[in-house]
């Protein structure tokens, strides 16, 4: 049996993330929950993210493999090996598909390893099932979305809701969840389209073959958020799934004055100062990819000036033009900072509140954990429909007001001010708070000796290395 029940052979275990900030952190928070359970680990990556890897795992003995990436891939430039520095997200799939060009030395790397019980990579690297069944070895999907906008993507699509109305903004019940409303802005290509073909189309296809012919699909959510969709994929889809999360509580947050290693040490004594003050932070940031215009990222900084609020705004590098003097005018009370933060300690600190979010699943999940009610504004991918899910499903944030109330309008700064003032002082805003930290707890407790997460994490493994004993 697997050596969490305590055989002495420990098995071996290969994560392979996607070359994408928001879908690497999750696993290397999986890596060490599979080492607590004292199993042997395997990292493959590339080389120019192994830094990243490196500096998040230092103190494990997990083992880094760096796979070179091509760099003769039309379309993508010389030495970019992630998605975040890719120099526009259009890019996306051509990089997707490039990541195939590793299989070969994926396969020879795998021959050379002691056996493998299990490989979990994710669903965007489809072809590593061809290789982990060229050596029979059981595949999971690493699945970055959570159920609640898979299942909604999957239910519209089967029934073809996304065609019958007219506009892109008009409300479509879906009916496998009728008390569930979309609009067709609320999805992005292959699926608003009625005939698709091309690169994203036969890119997804890659990736949902691969996915359903897998031995099973690993989710980073916990059952007791979204049960009525997780056991709707337990009925209904393929391969089965396996809920292990929120992964980011894998690691217990750092106590406050523990030294915050290379992260971005001012940031954290301007919290601390901000907390000894009395003051309440808005946190905002959006993620790691996405694109934001100069006349958007303007009316932000307008938005934030006149709602008054403290706030800290993490913007990326190729961002940093904002308005004159902004950052002048503001910095009693705000900060903007142009390098990586450790978000999950960010949203932990006390002083911090509300989360300003695109809701990337990973920041959806960070943001829940750390009890901070959310901002939804919604930007690209699927973080429309895990808008949704926040606002109206699990009722944990409140929505930006975009000018024309469509999902994908404009943000003037008059509706960012008006939803941050709701959020942080108004009714609406307390009962969220409230709601938010329930649902706090029941994360944790889905993480916890005996906690759904940790039990079903305990099955995966009895059950794969169970069969290669
Ligand atoms: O300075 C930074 C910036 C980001 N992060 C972390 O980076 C991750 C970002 O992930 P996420 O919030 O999910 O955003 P994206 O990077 O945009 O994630 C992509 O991947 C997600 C998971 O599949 C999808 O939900 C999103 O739509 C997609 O854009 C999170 O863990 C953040 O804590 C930091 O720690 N520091």
């Amino acid at each position: 049996m697997a050596s969490i029940t305590g055989d002495t052979q420990p098995h071996h275990v290969v994560l392979f993330p996607f070359m994408s900030k928001g879908h690497t952190i999750p696993i290397l928070h999986l890596a060490r929950l599979l080492l607590h359970r004292r199993l042997i680990v395997t990292f493959f990556t590339t080389p120019a993210n192994r830094p990243f890897i490196f500096e998040s795992l230092n103190d494990t003995t997990v083992t880094i493999l760096d796979l070179p990436f091509s760099h003769n891939v039309p379309d993508i430039p010389v030495g970019i090996e992630s998605t975040d520095k890719l120099p526009s997200m259009s890019m996306f799939y051509a990089f997707g598909n490039a990541t195939k060009l590793m299989q070969p030395d994926f396969e020879r790397a795998i021959q050379t390893l002691p056996r493998v019980s299990f490989i979990v990579s994710d669903g965007f690297l489809w072809w590593t099932l061809e290789s982990a069944s060229k050596f029979d070895i059981p595949r999971f999907v690493f699945c970055g979305m959570n159920y609640y906008s898979t299942s909604v993507i999957r239910a519209v699509d089967q029934d073809r809701l996304l065609f019958v109305p007219e506009s892109d903004d008009e409300l479509i019940t879906v009916t496998r969840f009728p008390w569930i409303k979309v609009t067709r802005n609320d999805f992005e290509s292959p699926y608003t389209e009625s005939e698709p073909k091309g690169l994203i189309y036969e890119f997804i296809m890659n990736v949902i073959v691969a996915e359903t012919k897998s031995y099973g699909i690993i989710v980073n959510s916990f059952y007791e958020l979204e049960s009525v969709f997780a056991d709707y994929w337990n009925r209904e889809c393929q391969p089965k799934p396996w809920s292990v999360g929120p992964l980011c509580l894998a690691e217990p947050p750092k106590a406050r004055d523990e030294p915050y290693n290379n992260k971005p040490k001012w940031v954290h004594q301007w919290l601390d100062k901000k907390f000894d003050q009395g003051n309440s932070v808005l946190y905002i940031a959006f993620g790691s990819q996405v694109e934001i215009s100069l006349a958007q990222l303007k009316e932000i900084a307008i938005g934030l000036e006149e709602s008054k609020v403290n706030f800290l705004w993490v913007i990326r590098k190729s961002e940093s033009e904002i308005s004159d003097g902004f950052e002048e005018r503001v910095k009693d009370r705000g900060i903007v900072v142009r390098e990586w933060v450790d978000q999950r300690e960010i949203l932990m600190h006390e002083s911090v509140q509300r989360f300003l979010s695109h809701c990337g699943w990973n920041s959806v999940l960070e943001s829940i954990c750390a009890g901070v009610p959310i901002l939804a504004w919604p930007m690209m991918a699927e973080q429309p429909l895990n808008a949704r899910m926040v606002v109206e499903e699990i009722k944990v944030g409140l929505r930006v007001e975009t000018c024309d109330g469509s999902v994908r309008g404009f943000v003037k700064w008059e509706g960012l001010e008006k939803t941050v003032k709701e959020l942080m002082e108004g009714e609406k805003g307390k009962e969220v708070r409230k709601k938010c930290m329930e649902v706090t707890e029941k994360a944790k407790k889905a993480m916890e000796e005996g906690g759904s997460s940790k039990c079903t994490l305990d099955l995966l493994i009895d059950d794969t290395c169970g069969k290669t004993t």
